[in-house]
C-alpha cells in the first residue's frame, strides 16, 4: 500500500511572505492528517525560505501525538546557520520516523536531482549510520535514470526516493512512457537489493495515478507543491480526499 506524505513547505512560504504566524503550518498539517493524511513531510532549506527550525519541532509534537510519520527531508551536508541547526541536528532534537537526504544546494529553487551514490558514499555513509542510530528510517533521494541506484542499500540507506520531477515533466508533455519504464525499471533494481521505493517531486492529482499504477510497490509519496496549490481552489479536506481517491483507485 502506498501511503501519502503531505509536504507543508508551501504554507509556511505563505506565512514568510507576510511574517507573523498565519497561515499556521501546524493548524494546516492537522487539516492533512484529519482528511486521511498519513504523514507529514518537510524539507527546511538552510536559507530558511519556508520552513523553520521551530516549524520542525512544532510539527513533530503533533506528529508523535497523533502516532503518523514524520518525514525531513534535506541536505545532510549543508552547514549549519542561525535558525538552521543543520539536518542532522533537526533530526536529532526532533526525532522523525524518516529522514530523507537530498543533495541540494541553497542556490537551487527546488530539488532538481538525485544522489551520485558512488561518488558520495564516503561522505554518506556516517550520516546515514548515525541518523539511524536516532531510530530514524533512512531514505535517499535518487535519480530513476543514474545507474547504481542499488549502492544506496550498501550505504545503509533503507529505502529510496525516486526523483519523479522528469516524469511529471514528460507526463505533462503528454507522454510520460519512457519515464515511466525507467521509473519502474529503477525501482525494481532497488527493490531487488531490499530498499523500500518512496517517490516524490511535482506529482499531483493528474499524473499520481499514472506513476503508481506503472511503477510496482511505491510505499510512500510526498506531495506539496501541486498539493497545497490545489487547496486553494477545493480546500485542503477536499484535495487531500482526493490524492487519496486517486491513490485507492491505484492499487
Ligand atoms: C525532495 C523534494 O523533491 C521535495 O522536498 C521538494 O524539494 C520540496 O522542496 P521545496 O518546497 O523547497 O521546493
Ligand atoms: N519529497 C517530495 C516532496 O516532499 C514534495 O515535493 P513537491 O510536491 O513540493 O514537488
Amino acid at each position: 500500500m502506498t501511503v501519502l506524505s503531505v509536504n507543508v513547505n508551501k504554507i509556511a512560504v505563505l506565512r514568510n511572505s507576510r511574517g507573523g504566524s498565519e497561515p499556521d503550518v501546524v493548524r494546516a498539517a492537522r487539516a492533512c492528517l484529519d482528511a486521511g493524511a498519513h504523514g507529514i513531510t518537510v524539507h527546511p532549506r538552510p536559507d530558511a525560505r519556508h520552513i523553520r527550525d521551530y516549524d520542525v519541532y512544532a510539527l513533530a509534537e503533533l506528529a508523535h501525538a497523533r502516532g503518523v510519520e514524520f518525514n525531513i527531508e534535506g541536505n545532510p551536508f549543508a552547514p549549519p546557520r542561525v535558525g538552521y541547526p543543520g539536518l542532522l541536528e533537526l533530526c536529532r532534537r526532533a526525532r522523525p520516523a524518516q529522514a530523507t537526504l537530498v543533495p541540494d544546494g541553497d542556490d537551487q529553487l527546488t530539488s532538481d536531482h538525485g544522489f551520485d551514490f558512488e561518488r558520495d558514499d564516503a561522505a554518506l555513509r556516517p550520516r546515514i549510520a548515525e541518523l539511524r542510530e536516532l531510530g530514524c528510517r533512512v531514505s535517499v533521494f535518487a535519480d530513476a535514470d543514474r545507474d547504481g541506484i542499488e549502492r544506496a542499500a550498501e550505504l545503509g540507506a533503507q529505502r529510496v526516493e525516486l526523483y519523479t520531477g522528469p516524469f511529471a515533466e514528460a507526463f505533462a508533455a503528454g507522454d510520460a512512457s519512457v519515464a515511466l519504464a525507467e521509473f519502474a525499471a529503477a525501482a525494481r533494481r532497488a527493490q531487488a537489493v531490499g530498499l523500500g521505493v518512496n517517490a516524490g517531486h511535482d506529482l499531483s492529482q493528474a499524473n499520481l495515478g499514472a506513476f503508481l499504477r506503472a511503477v510496482p510497490n511505491v510505499l510512500e509519496v510526498s506531495i506539496g507543491h501541486a498539493l497545497i496549490g490545489e487547496a486553494l481552489y477545493e480546500g485542503l479536506d477536499a484535495t487531500v480526499r482526493g490524492y487519496l481517491a486517486v491513490m485507492a483507485a491505484s492499487r
